[in-house]
């Protein structure tokens, strides 16, 4: 089995551990690197895992290494790994908003194979959705081996322009927050017409559940599925024209254009670093 260290343990690095267990991967093969002594208790306590307080310990028998660290911390990172990286050579995995091939590939070494990737915390449940792109040392075998670690964690698509993988970050990848901010202002909505919170939020969540799942099991154009809960005339008709009235469509492209233009500045933020 792939031996693989993740570099942060911090939310995303728990959601994808999470759902490598779930998938029978055995919590000897992997390892995570966490400055926080408390973090690591419970990396440890929760998934059995092997925890380091430094990152060199934690990568020194991986073939696979997934740097799970904010992007500000990624040049600070490649001090503690260059030189592990150039000996054993694995495939280093990043999964950090806007953070580029090219700069990873200056900070830790141009000749290594680097799959940039974006995933989403639902990983931590099998329900992930994962974007990958890979620079050109990354070999067929390796780009399998990224996309079974990935596909552990939901589904996962391959993005051959790099350059997109701001717009998968902006889709995908901060994504289940609009769900949930759309389902606090449906149980807000709801509690201020008197719906008790507790019957508002199991209602509202079991709607964003129910409708996902036709989305995702059906298959079918998510146009078709809201045309049929529109009754002609009905409430649903009154909702969506107000939807539509203040500019829905608008407002969330705009969100959409204002998290990608967020991972082309993070990237251009550490371009200036010294
Ligand atoms: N959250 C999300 O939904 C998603 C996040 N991402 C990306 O994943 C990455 C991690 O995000 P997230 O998990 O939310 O962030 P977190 O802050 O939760 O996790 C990062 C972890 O890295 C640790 N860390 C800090 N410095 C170092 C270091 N020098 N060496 C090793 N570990 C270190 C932090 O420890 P400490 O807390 O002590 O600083 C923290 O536990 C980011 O690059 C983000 O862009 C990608 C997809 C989705
Ligand atoms: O908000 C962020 O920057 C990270 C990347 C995608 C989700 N969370």
């Amino acid at each position: 089995m792939t031996r693989l260290a993740f570099i942060g343990g911090g939310n995303m690095a728990r959601s994808l551990i999470g759902g490598l267990l779930k998938t029978g991967v055995a919590p000897a093969t992997l390892s995570v690197a966490e400055p926080l002594a408390e973090a690591r208790q419970s990396l440890g306590r929760d998934f059995g895992i092997a925890c380091y307080a430094e990152n060199r310990l934690a990568v020194a028998e991986a073939e696979v290494i997934l740097l799970a660290v904010k992007p500000q911390v990624m040049p600070a990172i490649h001090a503690d790994l260059r030189d592990i990286l150039q000996r054993n050579r694995p495939l280093l995995i990043s999964i950090a908003a806007g953070v580029r091939l090219d700069q990873l590939e200056r900070w830790f070494g141009t000749t290594l194979p680097i799959v940039r990737c974006m995933p989403n915390t639902p990983a931590l449940i099998g329900a992930g959705a994962t974007g990958l792109c890979a620079n050109s040392r990354v070999s067929p075998a390796q780009k399998a081996q990224a996309q079974h670690i990935l596909d552990a964690a939901g589904i996962t698509r391959w993005i051959d322009d790099e350059a997109l993988m701001d717009t998968v970050t902006a889709l995908s990848g901060s994504g289940p927050a609009y769900f949930f901010a759309l389902v606090e202002a449906l149980e807000a909505a709801a509690v201020a017409q008197g719906l008790p919170r507790g019957t508002a939020r199991a209602l509202a969540a079991q709607t964003c559940l129910g409708a996902g799942r036709m989305l995702v099991d059906g298959g079918e154009d998510p146009a078709v599925l809201r045309q049929r809960v529109t009754s002609p005339h009905g409430t649903t008709q009154a909702a969506l024209e107000s939807f539509s009235a203040d500019g829905l469509p608008h407002i969330v492209a705009r969100a959409v254009a204002a998290a990608t233009r967020r991972g082309a500045e993070l990237a251009a933020e550490l371009d200036r670093l010294p």
